[in-house]
């Protein structure tokens, strides 16, 4: 035995190093040495960023992309070679002169108490998000006209507030699916939030917990599952969430998903149906998420360029089709929502397919640019569902642009259940963390209370089509010509400012 034993040899950073090509690949994670050989192709994130960490330790580029247990779900055992005996010489990374000025940015951040709105979390928040982050967050497809227009589509819309109305007390209360929710919006699912902040998705959760707001946790999310929903415990009560799926190519373990979602207490599946493949996010593409690489591969091995998107997505299945919403009914008791719907017809379809509900979204114009504002679809939806008399068979929610109070009550007052917002959390976790997260909800409640009260109404089951006033809704024409005295006068507002 002893002759075998040290014959095998020992799992150090120099033997590791030895292991370097894309025929015998190890890689070191969290001190365990992995062989990727014969995982490489089948890598998400592509062949080259393995390969530039091939016999190297992985690390500090694969804690803020993937779930802890991706390893587990992704590796077979014989991958798993053992703990690494020894220790990387650590080299120290050249620390660019942006990356100053963006650490002297992080210890300038203003307080908490200084930030107002959701845009001034964006613009801490832009301010100190690493180049990656910055990109995978703020991107969306091509030219990113839907990206502006889902929220530029709420400044066409014009309230006709009620006056002499007691609004003494104003209750943001209702419920989503059936359950009990303190305000009529949620946090939508995003992917990697642990890039913008060391806790991901799970700071979140316990923002959104403490806050009784719903939490959707992304099949992309960068902290597992289970973790998630552990965190969103608080004094033992679990909060409110759903999950949000991508149907897997391999449909096994789309049903293990679901069936998992069900057992932790998921409140809602939400299925996203707008991404057959992720969209052509160029911010994203240009930080070449694998950014510097210097991987000498030939170009049949390469992979075309891909963000941190394309590289997520592989695993989606383009070929969902309405009946697969019918089987997924009989895998699971949860309500099903479809996310991603984005015409009207599609909205009666998810009714005769059995849905409970229906996100108009257009993904944060991160999938087809040109796409309508989620808002102006949901103009054209809920007539038709009251002239059919289907208004009350399927909740329809919405997402995309949403910043303001204003723009959550104008979307309730055309019918809407409830509004999800993506980034504003992203942003508010990634400069604040979890105290970020339950401010960015005060602060929406607040610009909600106020903006109820001021419009003359007192509950949320009130709201109706009568307070707003759609008539330039579809009138995309082009800007009239500025006042430019007024424009003049007028001074924007500024920032928050960074302490000196
Ligand atoms: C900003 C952002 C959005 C993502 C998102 C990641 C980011 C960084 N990702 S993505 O990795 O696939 O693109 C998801 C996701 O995991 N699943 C999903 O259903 N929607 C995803 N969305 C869309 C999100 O759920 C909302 O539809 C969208 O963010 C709403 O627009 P606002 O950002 O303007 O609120």
């Amino acid at each position: 035995n002893n002759i075998q034993l040290d014959s095998i040899p020992k799992l150090t950073p120099e033997e590791v190093s030895k292991h370097s090509t894309k025929d015998d690949l190890w890689v070191v994670i969290n001190g365990q040495v992995y062989d990727l050989t014969t995982f490489l192709p089948k890598h998400p994130g592509g062949q080259k960023i393995l390969l530039k960490y091939a016999g190297k330790d992985a690390t500090k580029i694969f804690v803020p992309i993937h779930p802890p247990n991706a390893l587990d779900v992704y590796l077979s055992e014989d991958a798993k070679l053992g703990p690494l005996v020894g220790e990387f010489e650590e080299i120290p990374e050249e620390i660019t002169p942006e990356e100053i000025e963006r650490l002297d940015r992080i210890d300038r951040k203003p307080s908490l108490s200084n930030v107002l709105n959701i845009h001034d979390f964006e613009y801490v928040a832009r301010q100190i998000l690493t180049p990656n982050a910055l990109a995978y967050y703020t991107s969306a497809a091509d030219d990113e006209v839907t990206l502006r227009e889902n929220h530029n589509a709420y400044h066409r819309i014009f309230f006709n507030p009620k006056v002499l109305v007691d609004v003494s007390k104003v209750d943001l209360s209702t419920k989503f699916l059936g359950v009990p929710t303190s305000a009529p919006f949620y946090v939508s699912a995003t992917a990697l939030a642990k890039l913008g902040h060391e806790d991901g998705e799970i700071s979140i959760a316990r923002g959104t917990s403490k806050e009784n707001i719903t939490q959707m946790i992304s099949t992309l999310a960068s902290c597992s599952f289970d973790e998630i929903v552990d965190g969103s415990f608080i004094d033992g009560k679990q909060g409110s969430q759903w999950y949000q799926l991508y149907i897997n190519t391999d449909r096994n373990l789309t049903e293990t998903q679901i069936k998992h979602a069900e057992e932790r207490g998921m409140n809602g599946l939400f299925i996203t149906v707008d991404a057959p493949s992720l969209g052509h996010r160029e911010r994203d593409m240009k930080m070449k998420f694998e950014a510097e690489l210097d991987v000498d591969l030939n170009a049949d091995d390469l992979e075309t360029n891909q963000g941190a998107s394309k590289a997520l997505s592989s695993f989606i299945d383009p070929s969902v089709v309405w009946k697969d919403i019918e089987h997924i009914r009989t895998l699971t008791k949860l309500p099903i929502v479809i996310k991603g719907v984005q015409r009207k017809e599609d909205v009666l379809l998810a009714i005769q397919h059995g849905a409970q509900g229906v996100v108009l979204s257009n993904h944060g114009g991160r999938q087809l640019d040109f796409s309508k504002a989620p808002i102006e679809v949901l103009a054209e939806v809920m007539p038709l569902l009251r002239e059919k008399q289907l208004d009350s068979k399927i909740e329809v929610y919405l997402d995309g642009g949403i910043r303001r109070g204003t723009d959550i009550l104008k979307a309730l007052c055309l019918g809407a259940k409830g509004v999800g917002l993506g980034r504003a959390f992203l942003y508010a976790n990634s400069a604040y963390g979890e105290n970020g997260v339950r401010k960015a909800i005060q602060l929406l409640k607040d610009e909600l209370e106020m903006d109820m009260r001021l419009l003359g109404v007192t509950r949320i089951q009130d709201l109706d089509e009568s307070f707003v006033d759609v008539s330039a809704l579809k009138d995309r024409t082009v800007i009239v010509a500025p006042d430019y005295l007024y424009k003049g006068n007028y001074e924007s507002l500024d920032h928050i400012q960074f302490r000196e």
